[in-house]
């Protein structure tokens, strides 16, 4: 069969639902999405189907069982089946509903209508298969912050909605985009926004056509920090950085190249319990923590250049 996907599907217990997710996005999940079954929550994931052979299924099964021990709760039921690729679209999109976050934006997905009333900032998304719906605490925590940030910034420069802040952020692990098309309808001039991952590349440039944005205030490019030292002439003004606590601990010594003594960070991606871990290592590079926010077992931290 062409383009078939795994779909994944996962009955277990609600406080166990961060860490499936978790589980499965390193499996290389793309899409999930969950809802409530009686006391229980049903996890849908996808994957393609090269991606994984049975074998892996059934060690990602034991893995899952793994974890509900350590933690006590009942071992989650994994049951996979193969669907085709149109299937597997519109299985995904029926549980993905418009959802707000902070106090200013609204995630839309694209192929639901606008809203009537535009009293938030829309984000228009098609994730396609990047990561990045909205969904994830570490994306809201991010998006909240980035309002909190962007928010400092002088009244003039909110008062008329097409005038630009003369800041420019890089978004390190910009999976669909949503933190760049945020920071740009939040007023940013530029927007650099850097993925390992070509998928989430293409994404990010397709939901930017989708926000109208012009390509020279969103630029995405494949690659990491190391790819941003070569795009900007100038240190960037702020970094919102949402990848796993052990990526972004690698990459802040190379972060240096790229800030000035007023950058601020956004980081996230983290476990509470990885947080001082991550706390000490910017600290170690130059950083001071100012806030910590917390949503579920995620954390985020607020920075800026000692
Ligand atoms: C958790 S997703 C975040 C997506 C989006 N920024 C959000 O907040 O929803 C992390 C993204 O980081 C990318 N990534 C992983 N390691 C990376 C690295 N070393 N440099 C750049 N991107 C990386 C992954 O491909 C993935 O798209």
């Amino acid at each position: 069969m062409a383009n078939t996907w795994w779909e994944l599907k996962i009955l277990c217990d609600p406080d166990l639902e961060d860490s499936i997710f978790w589980r499965l996005e390193g499996f290389g999940c793309r899409g999930t999405a969950s809802e409530s079954k009686g006391n229980s929550s049903l996890v849908k994931a996808y994957l393609p189907h090269f991606q994984a052979q049975l074998l892996d299924l059934s060690a990602l099964s034991l893995w899952l069982r793994q974890d509900a021990l350590c933690i006590g709760l009942a071992s989650p039921l994994l049951h996979w089946n193969l669907i085709d690729e149109e299937d597997w679209a519109s299985s995904w999109k029926q549980y993905w509903q418009p959802q707000e976050i902070g106090d200013r934006f609204l995630i839309n997905p694209a192929w639901l209508p606008l809203p009537e009333s535009l009293e938030r900032l829309v984000i228009r998304l098609d994730p396609g298969v990047a990561f990045g719906t909205g969904n994830h605490a570490t994306t809201q925590l991010c998006l909240e912050s980035l309002e909190m940030r962007l928010s400092e910034v002088p009244e003039a420069f909110l008062a008329k909605s097409d005038q630009k802040q003369p800041l420019v952020i890089a978004d390190i692990g910009c999976g669909s985009g949503i933190l760049s098309i945020g920071a740009v309808l939040l007023g940013v001039e530029k927007a650099y926004a850097v993925d390992t991952d070509p998928l989430a590349v293409q994404s990010t440039l397709s939901n930017r056509a989708l926000n109208d944005i012009n390509p020279e205030c969103l630029i995405p490019t494949l690659g990491s920090v190391d790819i941003l030292t070569k795009l900007i002439s100038q240190p960037v003004d702020g970094i919102v950085c949402n990848i796993l606590a052990d990526v972004i601990i690698e990459l802040l010594p190379e972060m240096k190249a790229i800030t000035k003594a007023t950058t601020w960070g956004i980081f996230s991606g983290i476990l509470l319990e990885q947080s001082k871990a991550v706390a000490d290592a910017l600290e170690q590079n130059g950083w001071v923590v100012a806030t910590l926010w917390k949503r579920k077992e995620w954390c985020c931290l607020n920075a800026r250049r000692s």
